[in-house]
C-alpha cells in the first residue's frame, strides 16, 4: 500500500479524482497527507471531507524555500509519505524535497508540454489559437515542466470554445488520465 501525498493550491477536483478513484478502483495507495500552501484554499476543505489530514505552510513564514520545504518534509515523513503527486500545486519544488523523493514527484499540466509551460497552460493554449491542446502527467525534475513525460492526452479546441469551456473539457480530461496514469504506475511499481 504506498502512502501518498497530494500537494495542491486551490480548487482541488484533481484531488478529488484521485482520491475517488483510489477507493472506487481500490487501488493499492493510500492518501496520508494534503500539502498545501494557501490557507484558504477550496481543497482543504475538500481533504476534511474524506477525513485527510492537511499540513498548510505559508510560505512566507520561512526564510527560504529551502526553510519551507525541510519543514514540509518532516510533515512527510512523519506519515511515512513514499510518493507525492501534485495537483495545481503552484509553487517550483526545490532541490529539498527533490533529493528526498528522487523520480517520486509527478505532476500534472493542463497543455501538450513542451507546449505552453508554466502557470497558465490553458489560456495560453487559448490565447495561441491552437485547435487542439491537451493534458500531460510527468516526472517533475529541476526544471519546470521539463521532466520526464509518462502520459498525454490530446483535447480539441472547438471553434465554439471560449475560456471557460475549453477549461471545463481539459477539467474532464484531467480526472480521468491522473487516476489512470496514477493505476498504471502502481502496477509497475514505478512510483
Ligand atoms: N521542480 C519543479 N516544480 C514544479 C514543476 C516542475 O516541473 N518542476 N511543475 C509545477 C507546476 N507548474 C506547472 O505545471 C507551475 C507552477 C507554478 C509556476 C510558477 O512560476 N509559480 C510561481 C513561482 C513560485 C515559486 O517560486 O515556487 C510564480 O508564478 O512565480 C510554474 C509552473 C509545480 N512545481
Ligand atoms: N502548472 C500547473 C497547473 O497549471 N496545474 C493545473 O492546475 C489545475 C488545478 O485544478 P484543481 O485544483 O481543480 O485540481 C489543473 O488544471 C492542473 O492541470
Amino acid at each position: 500500500m504506498r502512502k501518498i501525498a497530494i500537494f495542491a493550491s486551490g480548487t482541488g477536483t484533481n484531488f478529488v479524482a484521485l482520491v475517488q478513484a483510489i477507493k472506487a478502483r481500490q487501488l493499492p495507495a493510500q492518501v496520508v497527507l494534503l500539502v498545501c500552501d494557501h490557507q484558504d484554499a477550496p481543497v482543504l476543505q475538500r481533504a476534511q471531507a474524506f477525513n485527510i489530514p492537511s499540513f498548510v505552510i505559508n510560505f512566507k513564514d520561512y526564510a527560504n524555500k529551502a526553510a519551507a520545504e525541510t519543514a514540509i518534509l518532516a510533515a512527510l515523513q512523519a506519515r511515512d509519505v513514499q510518493a507525492i503527486l501534485l495537483a495545481g500545486y503552484m509553487r517550483i519544488i526545490g532541490p529539498t524535497l527533490l533529493a528526498a523523493y528522487p523520480n517520486k514527484i509527478i505532476n500534472i499540466h493542463p497543455a501538450l508540454l513542451p507546449k505552453f509551460p508554466g502557470a497558465h497552460g490553458i489560456e495560453d493554449a487559448f490565447q495561441a489559437g491552437v485547435k487542439e491542446t491537451g493534458v500531460t502527467i510527468h516526472f517533475i525534475d529541476a526544471g519546470v515542466d521539463s521532466g520526464p513525460i509518462i502520459a498525454q492526452k490530446a483535447v480539441p479546441v472547438l471553434p465554439t470554445d471560449d475560456l471557460d469551456s475549453l477549461e471545463t473539457r481539459i477539467h474532464a480530461t484531467e480526472h480521468v488520465l491522473y487516476p489512470d496514469v496514477l493505476a498504471d504506475l502502481l502496477k509497475k511499481g514505478a512510483l
